[in-house]
């Protein structure tokens, strides 16, 4: 009621925009970390549904806006240049946490970042979830398993992690990002939900991440020998990236905080995936053993099972199969064609 003898005026039209398609929509979700590898594949699914907004926001250190070019102008899309380890205000219903260097060479290149990222960055997310009542998802790692004992590695295995060594910063990082995710859950009831990711592969790796897959094929493509860590028959699981980001929107979208492990139980060496590259990608290379780096696992394979009974998800790709997805990528960025 007007007072003071101003005319009332009547309540402001709401903007035609509110009617258009794009205001209907009803799931605003951010991804921290969005830029990067894993992210940037789990922008393109959630962009696919013409209900969900999609805000992602990276700090570049390992990512890159080229990966999210077909989105950047998009409508329904926002890309931000922020570090997590400042706070953030933004208005979501999901939060998709995932910023974090995912390479050991990187992890390890600036590893007071990598544990503030980790921790600081992951108050910063859970801060915001408790503000905004936001469902937060954490991808975190089967590094947790440290240099595990047990094999394969169930989700109540505690892990054997060497707390002050080289590769803490992200593995105890990872673990106390989880210990934050599950005490704002008990203490906030904020709705959490964590990933625990095995070695994931496939195209828009950085082609220098330094990572075993992405080392392989650019080795095997630029016809230099192909590294093998010493000694060899340390093995690993490796993961398609379709397949990772079905996993992580089942995980999201159901009913368990987890912890759950996301990845293939098909184990192999490191020599024989550099056989296998070899033998897929460039027969004539040589296969080359080098050094190998501090506190590396011996031994990483999920044990899926609460994957597959509480998500229903089992990967679907084989690494015979993937490896040429990725080889096909990586031979347009490097302009290696293939010989006919
Ligand atoms: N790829 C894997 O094999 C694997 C395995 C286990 C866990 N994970 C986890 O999945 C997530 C994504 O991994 P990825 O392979 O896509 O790695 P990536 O390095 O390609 O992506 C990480 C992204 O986070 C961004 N980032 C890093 N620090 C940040 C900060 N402080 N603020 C804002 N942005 C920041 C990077 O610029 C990059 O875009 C990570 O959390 C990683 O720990 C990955
Ligand atoms: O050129 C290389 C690179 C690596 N390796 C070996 O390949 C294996 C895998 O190494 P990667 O660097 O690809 O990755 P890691 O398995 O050590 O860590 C990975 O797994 C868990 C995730 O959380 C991490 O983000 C991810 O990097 C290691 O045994 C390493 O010694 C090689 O033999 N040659």
């Amino acid at each position: 009621m007007a007072t003071n003898g101003e005319t009332k005026k009547p309540p402001p039209t709401p903007s035609p925009l509110r009617n258009a398609k794009f205001f209907q929509a009803n799931m605003r979700i951010l991804v921290t970390g969005g830029a990067g590898f894993i992210g940037s594949h789990l922008v393109d699914k959630l962009m696919e549904n013409e209900k969900n907004e999609v805000i992602v926001v990276d700090n570049y250190f390992t990512g890159s806006k080229d990966n999210l070019r077909k989105w950047i102008g998009h409508p329904r899309f926002e890309l931000v240049r922020h570090d997590i380890t400042e706070p953030l205000l933004v208005e979501v219903d999901q939060i998709y946490h995932l910023a974090c260097p995912a390479s050991p060479i990187f992890y390890k290149h600036n590893p007071v970042k990598t544990i503030k990222t980790n921790v600081i960055g992951t108050l910063n997310m859970l801060g915001l979830a408790k503000r905004v009542g936001a469902r937060i998802l954490l991808t975190s790692t089967s590094e947790v398993y440290g240099d595990p004992l047990v094999h394969p590695q169930p989700e109540n295995y505690w892990g054997n992690v060497n707390p002050i060594g080289v590769r803490s910063c992200y593995d105890e990082g990872k673990r106390v990002a989880e210990t934050l995710m599950f005490d704002y859950h008990r203490q906030h009831g904020i709705e959490i939900r964590i990933a625990r990711i095995f070695n994931t592969y496939g195209p828009r790796m950085n082609i220098d991440d330094g990572r075993v897959v992405s080392n392989f094929i650019a080795q095997a493509l630029r016809g230099e020998p192909l590294t093998v860590q010493a000694p060899g028959t340390q093995t690993r699981s490796f993961c398609y990236v379709s397949d990772m980001v079905d996993g992580l929107l089942r995980l999201m979208e159901g009913q368990h905080t987890g912890p759950i492990n996301i990845g293939n139980p098909g184990e192999f060496t490191m020599q024989e995936l550099a056989e296998t590259v070899k033998e897929l990608i460039n027969p004539d290379v040589e296969i080359k053993m080098v050094e190998n780096t501090p506190d590396d696992p011996r031994q990483r394979k999920p044990d899926i099972t609460k994957a597959k009974e509480l998500l229903g998800w089992e990967p679907k790709i084989k690494l015979r199969d993937g490896l040429p997805l990725m080889e096909e990528d990586f031979r347009l960025r490097l302009g290696v064609p293939k010989k006919k």
